[in-house]
C-alpha cells in the first residue's frame, strides 16, 4: 500500500493545430476558413493507469488528436465554442471512464483579400490583432460550462488618464500624473450562464463581437483615474449589455509610458515624448460578476505581458 495519494490528474493532446476550409457557392468558389489551436484534457477514472500500468481505461492521447481532426470534417467549425462543445460532449458520452472533458481553443483570425478581377475568393491575410480563446468543460455531474475570451489585444489612450492620490511611503518615487498615456494588452475571459451554454443555437460569433465592442468602447470612453477603474468599467459594460454573460475576468498589464526628461537637451517635454517600458509592468487583474453568481474563471494564472 502506497503512502502517497494520487491527486488531480488529466491528460489529452495539447495544441492540435487545425485549419478547416469550408467551400461555399454553387461552384465552391467562396472559401471560409477557421484556424484553431485545440487542446484536450480528459478527467475521470484513471487511477489504474497511473498506479498499476493497466491501460484499460486509457483513450490514447493520439486518439483525442484524431478526433479533433475528424470532427473538423464531420461537424465543421461554426464557432470555437460550438466545436469545443461537440468535442467535450463526445469524449464524456462515448467512453465510460471519462467523466469530464475540458477543451481549450485559440482562434487565429484571417481577413479576406478581395480580388475584384477573380471570382474565386480564397486569399486571406492573417489579422494582426487579438487571438480569440475559449474553454469548454463538460462534466457528467455539473454539465456544460463555456468561458470565452480573447488575448493580445493591445490598446492605448493617449490622454484622459490620470493617476494621483495614492499612498506614498518612503519608497515611493512615482510622480503624480494628471495627463498620461494609458496602454494595456487585454486578456479577457467571460463565463456564460448555463442558459447560453446549453442553447445549441446560441450565436457565439455574434456574442464575441458584442463583448469585444463593449470592452473597447468602455476603454475608449472612460476618463480614467487608474487602470483598475478602467478595468471595472470595461467589465461592467459587458455585463450591462450581454445578458447571458455572468462573469468577466480581465488581466490588464499596465504598459507604462514614462515621460522622458529632455531638460539636458534644453527641451521642454510637454507630455509629448515617452519611453515605452516593456517591463516591469503593472499587474492589474480582476473579476466582476453578477450578484449571486459563483465565479468560475480561474484566478491563479497570472497573465504575462
Ligand atoms: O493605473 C494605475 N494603477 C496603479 O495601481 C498604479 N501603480 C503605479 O505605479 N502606476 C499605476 N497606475
Amino acid at each position: 500500500m502506497s503512502k502517497h495519494v494520487l491527486g488531480q490528474n488529466q491528460y489529452g493532446k495539447a495544441e492540435n493545430r487545425i485549419v478547416v476550409v469550408t467551400r461555399k457557392g454553387s461552384d465552391g468558389s467562396w472559401a471560409e476558413i477557421r484556424d484553431l489551436n485545440v487542446s484536450v484534457a480528459l478527467r475521470g477514472e484513471f487511477r489504474d493507469v497511473h498506479l498499476t500500468g493497466d491501460n484499460a481505461n486509457c483513450l490514447p492521447t493520439d486518439t483525442t488528436k484524431n478526433t479533433v481532426y475528424a470532427f473538423g470534417k464531420e461537424h465543421g467549425v461554426a464557432s470555437p465554442e460550438a466545436f469545443g462543445i461537440h468535442l467535450a460532449k463526445h469524449f464524456v458520452s462515448s467512453q465510460q471512464p471519462i467523466r469530464e472533458a475540458q477543451i481549450r481553443i485559440e482562434e487565429f483570425a484571417w481577413e479576406r483579400i478581395p480580388v475584384p478581377t477573380r471570382k474565386e475568393q480564397h486569399s486571406f491575410v492573417r489579422k494582426g490583432q487579438e487571438v480569440r480563446t475559449t474553454q469548454v468543460t463538460y462534466s457528467e455531474t455539473t454539465g456544460l460550462q463555456v468561458i470565452s475570451g480573447l488575448k493580445d489585444l493591445t490598446v492605448m489612450n493617449s490622454t484622459n488618464s490620470e493617476f494621483h492620490g495614492y499612498i506614498k511611503d518612503k519608497y515611493t518615487t512615482l510622480q503624480e500624473a494628471y495627463d498620461r498615456i494609458l496602454a494595456t494588452k487585454v486578456t479577457a475571459r467571460w463565463a456564460h450562464s448555463a442558459l447560453a451554454a446549453d442553447d445549441a443555437d446560441f450565436d457565439w460569433d455574434g456574442s464575441y463581437k458584442k463583448v469585444r465592442k463593449h470592452m473597447l468602447e468602455a476603454f475608449a470612453e472612460t476618463y480614467s483615474y487608474s487602470l483598475q477603474q478602467t478595468l471595472n468599467q470595461m467589465a461592467e459594460r459587458v455585463l450591462d449589455n450581454c445578458p447571458k454573460v455572468n462573469e468577466v475576468r480581465l488581466n490588464l498589464p499596465n504598459k507604462h509610458h514614462f515621460l522622458v526628461d529632455l531638460e539636458p537637451f534644453g527641451l521642454k517635454n510637454d507630455n509629448e515624448v515617452y519611453f515605452a517600458a516593456d517591463r516591469p509592468y503593472g499587474l492589474i487583474e480582476g473579476t466582476i460578476h453578477r450578484d449571486g453568481v459563483q465565479p468560475v474563471i480561474a484566478t491563479s494564472d497570472w497573465i504575462v505581458a
